[in-house]
């Protein structure tokens, strides 16, 4: 299995099922953080640095209490991959690092 090869509908819900507040499906997954404005942007730099690292970068979007992270694989066709996963649990420990919580 190739970090870049796609992942079967019962790969991908057993991944997500190892990581709190993530959701999703075989063409993308996501998350939604409560975490005030300051802080998100504190971690955005972190997880963009992450990303670089990786070659693989989130698409994100961040408001007053609220940051989210959602993911794909645009190089194998938008579809969710091993890689996805891999950058699911570097942004993990970035916002749980800053105190992020599972948006209710
Ligand atoms: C060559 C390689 O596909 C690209 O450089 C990287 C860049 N970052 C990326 N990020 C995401 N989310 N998906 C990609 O397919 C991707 N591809």
């Amino acid at each position: 299995m190739a970090e870049r090869d796609p992942l079967t509908a019962e790969e991908v819900r057993t991944n997500l099922e190892r990581w709190e507040g993530w959701s999703g499906d075989t063409s993308r997954i996501g998350k939604t953080y409560q975490l005030d404005y300051y802080t998100s942007i504190k971690v955005i730099n972190e997880v963009a640095e992450a990303a670089q690292r990786l070659q693989h970068h989130p698409d994100i979007d961040i408001r007053w209490q609220r940051l989210r992270f959602s993911i794909t694989t645009y190089s194998a066709g938008a579809v969710v991959t091993p890689l996805d996963f891999t950058l699911v649990a570097q942004i993990e420990r970035i916002a749980s690092a800053h105190g992020a919580k599972t948006a209710p």
